[in-house]
């Protein structure tokens, strides 16, 4: 048999612009994340060269909006095994399944998954394992850790998703999702499982459904080094939005960040998960613990939430309001004309919550209001940045969950920012693999917010921006990550002591060493071979 050859005027570069060329050519996104995923598969150190240098253009389609598509159809776009499964029907022998991953001692990062919400779009079963995936995408991208070193898993639980359940090609457990206390005992099994085979493991929990996002962050957060991206990530990032938006709407308003008021529509792990993070940075900045609460207050398909409601679920009752005593407000435009809020944020997976009566009235009670449909994928924004710039003629500080493109409006062209914890997670995981911390303190994320928000350059500031460039990504985490390991000694939860010796500028350089580059112009420059 011949072996295969190169074709003889093969180059590396015109490869990478062959790979381009046939990306670009499918015109719908799922074909292209299709397309990217067999390239990895093919060459991954191609894809992520790529990837690192068309980050714009190709998040998109590797994360948020596209990896929703993904995940929706994954049991029939399936191409190869891919990531790591875990299933309930490995219960009792757990360890061993976790054995077979090939890197155990290379491995540092692992995103989790159960399937039970999936970005916006509910319980996807064994069909989320591409949201790891993605995520891991971006450590490797955004903060150059290694490909070898992420470790993306599917908890295969089962599904409450009939359709699901009734497809012949679903490639999860057919049964429906475990009652708490066996999947409890699962978790307890897994964890476990988790630190003995791998010993220098950081984990990501992703897109669990809310209770149990909030539980299980609280019963492994002290055993652990772990992290939920949903509520901490998302808090983190959005407090980093909000501090660049303050200072944007305070040139009308003159009011500090600390002054605000917000208004959570959506009140799940990340609407929570933010407020929980706000209240922090309120009370760090000379509130008391009440006048801090007193400033958030949100909304849930019930409306909005009072102490007094019947039947409330845990994690709503801290910002549930104590003095509302009327009716049950339920119309969006009546409780922000009761809060007079300065910033609204959407959490709730809603499309088009935000409708011209709800932006107007933002735009009644605020010169510059702060408006985030933070929702994902696209589809579920709680309103569209055309639509946003158009009603509040221009006025609007803006950030949504997933990407949108500049807007002409008058003379001017508006950029929006991309309120979305992918700016966050791989600076804090970076870091905190960096420090061998023991855990990911709250301390810590909110050292990684502030890092971000103050990472805008003057280029960005002048353009008016809430985040930076997503080209700068490398940059960014790298700041984040520094943030982070400082804070996680001042905590003296890290065990690296190498890294206390370091004066800052060191330390900041050896970060950036660390990163993973691809390697793959050194390899394979001339392809004649
Ligand atoms: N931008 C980012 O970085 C991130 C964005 N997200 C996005 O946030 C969204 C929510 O995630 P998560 O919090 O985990 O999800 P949940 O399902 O836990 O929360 C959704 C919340 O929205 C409320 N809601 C639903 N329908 C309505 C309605 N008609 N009116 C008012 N409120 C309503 C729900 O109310 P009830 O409690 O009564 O059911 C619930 O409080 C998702 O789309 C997700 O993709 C999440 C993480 C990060
Ligand atoms: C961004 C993200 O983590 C989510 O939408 O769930
Ligand atoms: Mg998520």
């Amino acid at each position: 048999m011949s072996a295969t050859r190169f074709p003889p005027h093969f180059t590396n570069s015109d490869h990478r612009q062959r790979c381009l060329v046939q990306l670009r050519s499918k015109n719908v996104p799922l074909e292209k994340y299709i397309y990217l995923n067999g390239l990895k598969g093919r060459d991954s150190n191609l894809f992520y060269d790529i990837l690192l240098e068309n980050m714009q253009e190709m998040v998109p389609i590797l994360y948020t909006p596209t990896v929703g598509d993904a995940c929706v159809n994954y049991s029939h776009i399936w191409r190869r095994p891919e990531g790591l499964y875990v299933s309930i029907e490995d219960k009792g022998r757990i360890r061993e399944v976790l054995s077979t991953w090939p890197n155990l001692h290379d491995s540092r990062i692992a995103v989790v998954t159960d399937g039970s919400r999936i970005l916006g779009l509910g319980d996807l079963g064994a069909n989320g394992l591409p949201i790891s995936i993605g995520k891991l995408d971006l450590y490797i991208a955004a903060a150059g850790i290694k490909p070898s070193s992420t470790v993306p898993i599917c908890l295969d639980l089962g599904t409450n998703t009939q359709r699901y359940l009734d497809d012949p090609l679903y490639i999860g457990v057919r049964r429906p999702r475990p009652e708490a206390a066996e999947m409890d005992a699962f978790m307890e099994e897994f964890m476990e499982a988790m630190r003995e085979v791998f010993p220098n493991l950081l984990v990501q929990f992703e897109d669990f459904s809310t209770d149990n996002a909030f539980k299980y962050l609280d019963v492994f957060r002290h055993k652990y080094p772990v992290f939920n991206d949903d509520i901490q990530g998302t808090g983190s990032v959005i407090l980093s939005g909000l501090v660049n938006a303050a200072r944007l709407s305070s040139a009308a308003s003159n009011l500090p960040l600390a002054d605000h008021k917000i208004l959570f529509f959506g009140a799940g792990s990340a609407g929570i998960g933010v407020a929980k993070q706000l209240l922090s940075f309120f009370t760090t900045n000379g509130l008391t613990p009440e006048e801090a609460r007193s400033r958030i207050y949100t909304v849930d398909s019930k409306g909005l939430i009072t102490a007094d409601r019947k039947g409330l679920q845990e994690h709503k009752k801290f910002f549930a309001r104590t003095d509302y005593n009327g009716p049950p407000m339920t119309n969006l435009v009546d409780i922000i004309n009761y809060v007079q809020p300065t910033a609204l944020l959407g959490l709730s997976t809603l499309r088009n919550a935000f409708s011209e009566d709800v932006v107007k009235a933002m735009c009644n009670h605020n010169k510059r209001p702060i408006i985030f449909p933070l929702s994902n994928p696209v589809h579920l924004s709680e309103v569209d940045y055309p639509d946003a710039i158009q009603w509040s003629n221009g006025e609007v500080i803006f950030a949504s969950g997933s990407p949108y493109k500049p807007v002409a409006h008058g003379n001017a062209v508006f950029e929006p920012g991309q309120g979305n914890n992918m700016y966050i997670f791989p600076g804090i995981g970076l870091g905190s693999i960096l420090s061998k911390t023991r855990h990911v303190s709250d301390g810590m994320v909110e050292a990684a917010a502030f890092a971000l928000a103050y990472s805008l350059n003057d280029e960005e500031k002048a353009a008016h921006l809430v985040y930076p460039r997503l080209s700068r990504i490398r940059e960014i985490s790298a700041g984040i990550a520094f943030a982070v390991i400082r804070q996680s000694q001042k905590e003296k939860l890290d065990n690296n002591a190498y890294l206390r010796t370091l004066p800052d500028a060191d330390l900041l350089g050896l970060i950036q060493d660390k990163m993973w580059q691809p390697p793959v112009l050194q390899m394979r420059t001339v392809g004649r071979l």
